[in-house]
């Protein structure tokens, strides 16, 4: 029998709340942590996409870091962290500052956005990482917006490199790939996917768990739709994921995150639904259909 994955179950890629003037606000992003922990999340994920941390300083990210580690530990889950760069020697230097703090217990990493190195540069990329980085890996494999794919037997090789413990899915699609990937995952390895609107029946291929920035809201229904899949509950988790999936194009209907902090504030759980340029916030009538839907009581979940 193949070990279990140490990454399972439903891990929430935090926004990052900033005030109305965009300045960073470490206090919501703890209250947004912990309430997220405590509403069935397995773990948290700081920097990603979802954080806009393109735009965060290199001391705001320690901040986010740090606050998101503090929750986590308090908890006991773990905490997975976002290196994005297409410089191999600067995403060193990264994992290894975080492998420093002892908090991380995994870096989410893309192929490298932008420079579109080939899949034998990009297995290059991943093993100095994994030898030199000092953190386990989570490959994120979203060519849309890394501008790298990755066939199946990329993967296959990325998931047998010592430190690599796992995918984060997030193609556009549930294909060839993604069946021949779920159907012989190397050992040990996750496969977690991270396109929020598809994760229903990516969990019930067979994936581990999701990324999933929805989940910011009604962390106990993503929580749950991911229970039922692997308990094998497939009615309930069928009707509940279709409805999750609904919510998921609500909230990315404009780019991410903007709608998902629109609502988020709309709900009082952050204090300005502002994001940083080049991105602009969701127009009203787009959050507040979001909203509403983040309302709905699901007939198999409690949403957070
Ligand atoms: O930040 C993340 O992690 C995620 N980002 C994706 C995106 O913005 O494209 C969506 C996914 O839910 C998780």
């Amino acid at each position: 029998m193949k070990p279990e994955p140490n990454f399972t179950g439903l891990y929430v890629p935090l926004v990052t709340p900033f005030t109305d003037e965009l300045r960073l606000a470490p206090d919501a992003v703890a209250r947004l942590a912990d309430e997220t922990l405590s509403s069935g999340a397995s773990g948290l994920v700081a920097l990603g996409t979802t954080a806009e941390a393109a735009t965060l300083t290199a001391e705001e990210k320690r901040t986010v870091v740090r606050v998101c580690a503090a929750a986590c530990r308090a908890h006991g889950a773990p905490l997975i962290v976002g290196v994005g760069t297409g410089d191999t020697a600067a995403a060193i230097a990264s994992l290894r500052e975080l492998a420093a703090t002892g908090d991380v217990a995994a870096a989410l990493v893309p192929a490298p956005p932008y420079v579109r190195p080939g899949e034998a540069g990009t297995l290059a990329h991943f093993t100095a990482l994994a030898e030199d980085g000092g953190v386990p890996l989570i490959v994120y494999d979203i060519p849309y917006r890394s501008g790298q794919t990755l066939s199946a037997d990329a993967l296959a090789a990325l998931g047998r490199l010592p430190g690599v413990v796992g995918v984060k899915h997030a193609t556009g699609a549930i294909d060839a790939t993604t069946v021949e990937l779920l159907g012989s995952p190397p050992p040990g390895f996750a496969v977690l996917g991270g396109d929020d609107v598809v994760i229903s029946p990516l969990v019930a291929a067979g994936a581990h768990g999701g990324i999933l920035a929805s989940a910011n809201l009604r962390t106990a229904g993503y929580a749950e739709l991911i229970s039922l899949w692997r308990r094998g509950a497939a009615a309930p988790a069928r009707e509940l994921g279709a409805e999750l999936a609904r919510f998921s194009a609500a909230l990315f209907a404009e780019p991410n995150p903007t709608v998902i902090k629109g609502v988020l504030h709309a709900q009082g759980r952050i204090p300005s639904a502002a994001v940083r340029l080049p991105l602009l916030p969701a127009a009203p009538a787009t959050v507040r259909r979001a909203a509403l839907l983040a309302e709905r009581r699901a007939l198999h979940a409690s949403p957070a």
